[in-house]
């Protein structure tokens, strides 16, 4: 997979080389290309941004420099003639969930285009959205002075869903929201040696090895904390799962 990244702080993306994205690109499984919007202008200050028509305050990120940059990284995809997927960070788009994320990592190319300031001019998600599957994504609802926090967000989100980048490929089959058994439902509670810390010990059942029992109270731990801490999320579960998972235990 290839990913770009356009933005005018490049530095933020630094922790991309670093841990399990940096090791990922060590192997060659991830092209990573961060790029200066900077770059692609051409006064004398290097100006990305200008007041918001319409007026209001703050300022808006000017359509030309994108332009530019977007049709540099476009024009210089190796990627088979695939076009990239322009996922654009905002607290406007719709939710980042683990579904979208796996849908991501089955693309070849993804080209992030994080904002700073109130925006980038809307000209420009309409030009790209002619020829490419534009997203624009939130990963919650707040609002940050930019989106390339969001960028480490979804990227580490995606790259660990790559065949060979999670050590254990099991590991992502359980994830909390995965599509499937467990899908819709939180962590339960997880523990490791020692057997004793502090004078607590360990639930009698995960050292009884009886796995079907483990795995009962494994979904009811993760039920509890579900309605503890999302019941949102119950609503939204279809029983016919549970019913499903009790079969499979
Ligand atoms: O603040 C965010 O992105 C930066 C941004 C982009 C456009 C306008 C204002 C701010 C964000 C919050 N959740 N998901 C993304």
């Amino acid at each position: 997979m290839r990913i770009d990244v356009v933005t005018i702080f490049p530095e933020y993306l630094e922790p991309l080389n670093v841990s399990l994205v940096g090791k990922a690109r060590a192997r060659g499984q991830l092209d990573v290309r961060v790029h200066d919007l900077r770059e692609w202008t051409h006064d004398k200050h290097n100006t990305v941004d200008d007041t918001p028509y319409g007026g209001g305050p703050g300022m808006v990120m000017k359509p030309e420099p994108w332009g530019e940059a977007l049709d540099a990284v476009i024009e210089s995809g190796a990627q088979g003639e695939e076009l990239p997927v322009l996922v654009v960070p905002t607290p406007s788009g719709r939710p980042f969930t683990q579904e979208l994320a796996v849908e991501l990592s089955e693309k070849p190319w993804l080209v992030f285009t994080p904002a700073r300031y109130e925006g980038i001019d809307r000209r420009v998600i309409e030009e790209y959205g002619d020829r490419l599957d534009v997203r624009e994504v939130s990963i919650g609802d707040y609002v940050l002075a930019g989106g390339e926090a969001p960028v480490l967000v979804m990227v580490e989100a995606v790259a660990r869903l790559l065949p060979g980048v999670l050590g254990n490929a099991e590991s992502h089959r359980d994830d909390s929201f995965a599509p499937g058994a467990m899908a819709d439902l939180l962590e339960g509670p997880v523990y490791t040696k020692p057997p004793e810390w502090r004078g607590r010990g360990i639930p009698d059942v995960l050292l009884s090895g009886h796995h079907g029992k483990i795995a009962r109270w494994r979904r009811d731990e993760a039920f509890r904390r579900t309605v503890h801490n999302r019941p949102d999320l119950i609503e939204r579960a279809d029983p016919a799962a549970f019913d499903k998972k009790d079969r499979e235990i």
